[in-house]
């Protein structure tokens, strides 16, 4: 399947818009893109697998739907742990917090432990807005994931690589490569550089808002909040 990727301006536009005109808030898109995250974990790694599930969250909006995701986690039965070492400032991402508190979900500070005791990682620690050399504590969480044989999901792109160039040369990332990434809107272009499998979430693309950024609209199955899209042997989408 091809689906045509977003660079990060345009999916900061996009987002804009869905907002500005579409008459979306921050936190029905955040909630979207939360639910397909939890589905496209349920479906690489079902409880049957093992159901704790480490969710590293980041200061931005990826960290939000990481939040959202670990909520939805807990609900299906999983027993998913936060942790969140540099937390958004604002009310949406205190409110998600209590969200997680009320279901008993715990926030952990000990990164390395919980790592050692999970048994399936979700890196929503940056998304679109990524850039530059990672700044601290960020460089030593990607290189602990990095050097896990613990199987990770990363959310709208492989934390650590550049939106557009993907994974960094040298340094943590250097060698990230998740089992699974999950789209959101719209492949980003480091996908290009990505090898596993690939899922496409966040299901409120408009026909319009596709057509303006010249995007394709996933064909969504049934009630599905995400689809499977391929990366072939030469990593085109
Ligand atoms: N339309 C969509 O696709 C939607 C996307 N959402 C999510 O929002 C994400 C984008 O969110 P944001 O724009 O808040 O940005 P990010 O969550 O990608 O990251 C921004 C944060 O990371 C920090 N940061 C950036 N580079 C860093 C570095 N080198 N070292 C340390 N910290 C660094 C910034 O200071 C900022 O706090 C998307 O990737 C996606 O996950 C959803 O929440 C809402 C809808
Ligand atoms: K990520």
């Amino acid at each position: 399947m091809s689906l045509k990727a977003i660079s990060a301006k345009d999916a900061a536009s996009l987002d804009k818009d869905l907002m500005d005109m579409g008459g979306w808030s921050l936190d029905q898109l955040m909630e979207l893109a939360g639910l397909s995250v939890s589905q496209a974990v349920w479906k690489v790694h079902p409880p049957s697998k093992g159901k704790n599930v480490l969710v590293v969250c980041g200061p931005g909006n990826n960290g939000g739907d990481g939040l959202v995701a670990a909520r939805h986690l807990a609900q299906y039965g999983y027993t998913p742990s936060v942790y969140y070492p540099k937390e958004g400032k604002n009310e949406l991402y205190q409110r998600l917090k209590t969200q997680l508190h009320s279901l008993s979900v715990p926030f952990t500070t000990d990164f390395a432990s919980a790592l050692s005791s999970t048994t399936f990682v979700v890196d929503a620690i940056f998304g679109f807005s990524f850039g530059g050399p990672l700044r601290a504590p960020f460089g030593e969480i990607v290189s602990q994931i990095e050097s896990s044989s613990v199987p990770v999901l990363s959310v709208d792109a492989p934390s650590s690589w550049d939106i557009q160039s993907g994974p960094p040369k040298e340094g943590p990332g250097a060698k990230f490569m998740p089992q699974a990434l999950i789209s959101l809107t719209a492949p980003k272009p480091c996908v290009q550089y990505y090898r596993g499998r690939h899922f496409i979430g966040g299901r409120f693309l408009t026909k319009s808002i596709a057509d303006k950024y010249g995007l394709d609209c996933p064909q969504y199955p049934g009630i599905e909040q995400v689809l499977e899209i391929g990366v072939d042997a030469e990593g085109r989408l």
